[in-house]
C-alpha cells in the first residue's frame, strides 16, 4: 500500500513518524508534500527512503490512501488543486473536525473518511476517532482501521459526535497539560520545590492514573473514592477544587463548540452545497 500525507506540520508529522516507528509502513511506502519545503527536507533526512513529492498532485497520483493534514480553512483551495487527479478507488482521509465528510464527497470523486488523531499517537497511544463516508466498502474500512491500529486505538464514532469526542481525545492532552502546568507552577512558587522533580512526579502520576482507568477496571469517580478517605486531606482538597471549578467545564465545551461553529460557517461559504447542521446533542 502507498500512503500520501499532504501537510507535514504538527499532526501530519506525528502520523508519518508513528506509522514508521510502529512499523505500519516503511518510508518508501510514504509520499509527502507540504506548502513549505523545509519541513519535508527535515523529515527526509530522518527517514531514508521517504518520497518527497514536488506538489500535492504528485502525492495524490502516487498514493492509494491520502491523509490530508492541513487546517480547516486551507482545505477548499487544496481540494481545487487536487480534484482533477483523484481516482474513484482512492481513499482521502481528512483529519480535522469542522470539515464535513459531505463537504468532501460533494467535491471529490473518490472515497472519503475522516479521522481525528491525537498527539499521543507519537508513542503509539490514545484513541483515534474514525468516521467512514458512504463510498467505502468493508475492505476499505478494514484497511484504514488496521493502519490506525498500529499507532492508536481506533474508535468508530458518528460525525455529529466528532467535536465533543475530540475535545477529550485530541484537545485533551493540551487541557490536562495546562492543568498540570498551573499546579506545578503553584508548587514551585509556594514551596520552592524543584520544577524538574515535581514534573517527573506529576508525569508518573498521570501515567499510572491512565493505566488504572484503562486497564485497572476503575472509573474516575471510583478512583477519587479510593484515594479520598473520608475526613482526609484529599477529600478536603477535592471539596475546594469542586467549588473553584464550578462551571469551568461547561464553559470549556461551549468554547470549543463555538469555535467549531465559526469554522463550519466559513467552510459552508467555501464549499458549495447545502448548509451543514451543527451537532445537536
Ligand atoms: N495538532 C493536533 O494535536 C491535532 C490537529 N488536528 C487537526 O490537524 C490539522 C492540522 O493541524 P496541525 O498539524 O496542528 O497544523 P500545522 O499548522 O502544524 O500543520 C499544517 C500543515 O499544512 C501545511 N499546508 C497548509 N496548506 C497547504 C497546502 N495547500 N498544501 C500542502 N501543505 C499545506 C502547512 O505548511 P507550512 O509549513 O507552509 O505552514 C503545515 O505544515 C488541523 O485541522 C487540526 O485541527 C487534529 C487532531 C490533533
Ligand atoms: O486545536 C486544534 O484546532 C486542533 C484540533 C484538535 C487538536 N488540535
Amino acid at each position: 500500500m502507498k500512503v500520501g500525507i499532504i501537510g507535514t506540520g504538527s499532526m501530519g508529522s506525528v502520523l508519518l513518524e508513528a506509522f514508521i516507528e510502529f512499523r505500519a509502513l516503511q518510508p518508501h511506502q510514504l509520499f509527502i508534500s507540504n506548502r513549505t519545503l523545509k519541513k519535508l527536507l527535515v523529515l527526509s533526512e530522518r527517514h531514508e527512503g521517504l518520497n518527497i513529492c514536488r506538489n500535492n498532485i504528485q502525492t495524490v497520483r502516487c498514493s492509494d490512501v491520502i491523509f490530508v493534514c492541513v487546517k480547516p480553512l486551507q482545505f477548499a483551495s487544496l481540494i481545487q488543486e487536487i480534484k482533477n487527479d483523484v481516482r474513484p478507488n482512492q481513499l482521502i482521509v481528512s483529519i480535522t473536525s469542522p470539515v464535513q465528510i459531505s463537504h468532501l464527497e460533494n467535491s471529490l470523486d473518490c472515497k472519503i473518511a475522516k479521522i481525528i488523531p491525537s498527539v499521543t499517537h507519537k508513542i503509539g497511544s490514545g484513541a483515534s476517532l474514525v468516521m467512514y463516508g458512504n463510498r467505502l466498502d468493508e475492505k476499505d474500512k478494514q484497511i484504514l482501521h488496521d493502519l490506525l491500529s498500529y499507532i492508536s486505538k481506533p474508535m468508530e464514532i458518528k460525525e455529529s459526535q466528532a467535536r465533543i469526542n475530540s475535545d477529550f481525545s485530541s484537545c485533551g492532552p493540551a487541557f490536562i497539560s495546562f492543568f498540570l502546568t498551573k499546579w506545578i507552577d503553584a508548587a514551585v512558587e509556594m514551596t520552592g520545590s524543584s520544577r524538574e522533580e515535581i514534573t517527573c512526579l506529576a508525569s508518573e502520576m498521570l501515567l499510572g492514573t491512565g493505566k488504572l482507568l484503562t486497564q485497572g477496571g476503575v472509573t474516575p469517580p471510583q478512583l477519587q473514592e479510593m484515594v479520598a478517605v473520608p475526613g482526609g486531606i484529599t477529600a478536603q482538597a477535592l471539596s475546594q477544587l469542586n467549588h473553584s471549578l464550578d462551571g469551568v467545564f461547561h464553559r470549556l465545551i461551549s468554547t470549543t463548540h463555538q469555535k467549531y461553529d465559526e469554522d463550519l460557517e466559513e467552510l459552508d461559504k467555501l464549499f458549495d452545497g447545502p448548509k451543514i447542521n451543527r451537532p445537536q446533542y
